[in-house]
């Protein structure tokens, strides 16, 4: 499924800087010359300290944000506009409170204009797929945490998206549950030829997931390195945390995370009110 660094890529930001103005007026730097790509079914995991411009770079890539220099390409193309083979999940459930899971499932395809029932029997399938066969006239306040994070799964998978944009989607999850939404994420993708990026700030997901794992600077984020994951797939991370050769990687990129890390919290800890 992997093919890294081989042929044209499917996402590509070339010396990219984005700058906001705040609202007290002052200009701030998000991301500056800021150069990485991903691979035709790639996935790449982007870690860096809180507020280094993790989001930010995933708005450019979705189009929703320009930069103010450089440029965002998709296959080959320049970014104009929301891009229909993008598909994101967020932290926050993006399911539609007043829909059954089911009608959350079918909502992309029906938006599409697939016959009604054509939707329902393709979003039936891609319940089924993510364990959620029984529920399917719940509504989402009538699941848990983990089963919503599946409805917003197969609502984002059934689109078949060429790119997956992830800014930490298991983050407000418990240690337990993140840990099977991650080993599912990993059989939905192996079977989609998806390319990811996912944002986190947790190394072993990112680790456990990643073809590779990218390590920004602290604000304005840059890449700051680069590592391949050499683990092998099929993964189940609910095991490989305590494989030897994933305790290696932990300890080689955390040292590089680290010193970012710092940089950022004294930063927090200069501009905190006495
Ligand atoms: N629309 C905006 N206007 C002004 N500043 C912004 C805007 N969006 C982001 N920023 C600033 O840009 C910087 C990077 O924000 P961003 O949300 O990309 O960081 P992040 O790495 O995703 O953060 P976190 O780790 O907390 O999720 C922050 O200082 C943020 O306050």
């Amino acid at each position: 499924m992997t093919v890294s660094g081989t042929g044209q890529p499917a996402i590509e930001l070339l010396n990219v800087t984005r700058s906001f103005v705040t609202p007290d007026g002052q200009l701030l730097t998000a991301i500056r010359d800021f150069t990485m790509n991903v691979g035709r079914g790639e996935f790449v995991a982007v870690v860096g300290p809180t507020g280094c411009g993790k989001s930010t770079t995933l708005s450019l890539i979705t189009g929703l944000a320009q930069p103010t220099s450089g440029e965002v390409r998709l296959f080959g193309s320049p970014v104009s506009g929301i891009d229909p083979r993008i598909g994101f999940v967020f932290q926050q459930d993006a399911v539609f409170p007043w829909r059954s899971v089911i009608d959350n499932v079918s909502a992309g395809p029906r938006f599409r204009g697939l016959p009604r029932t054509q939707a329902m029997d393709l979003a039936q399938d891609w319940v089924k797929r993510v364990g959620l066969s029984g529920f399917e006239r719940h509504y989402p306040h009538q699941l848990s945490g983990g089963m919503r994070k599946r409805v917003a799964l197969a609502q984002t998978f059934i689109n078949g998206p060429e790119i997956l944009l992830m800014d930490e989607p298991f983050s407000a999850l418990d240690v337990q549950t993140r840990i099977f939404m991650q080993d599912e994420l990993l059989q939905l993708w192996e079977t989609s030829g998806a390319s990811v990026v996912f944002v986190t700030h947790d190394l072993e997901e990112a680790i456990g997931l990643a073809d590779r794992v990218i390590v920004l600077t602290s604000g304005p984020a840059t890449v700051k390195a680069s590592y391949q994951v050499p683990l092998p797939r099929p993964r189940v991370l609910s095991e490989l945390r305590f494989d030897p050769q994933f305790v290696e990687i932990s300890k080689t990129i955390w040292e590089d995370l680290r010193s970012e890390v710092m940089v950022s919290y004294q930063r927090s800890t200069l501009a905190t009110p006495a």
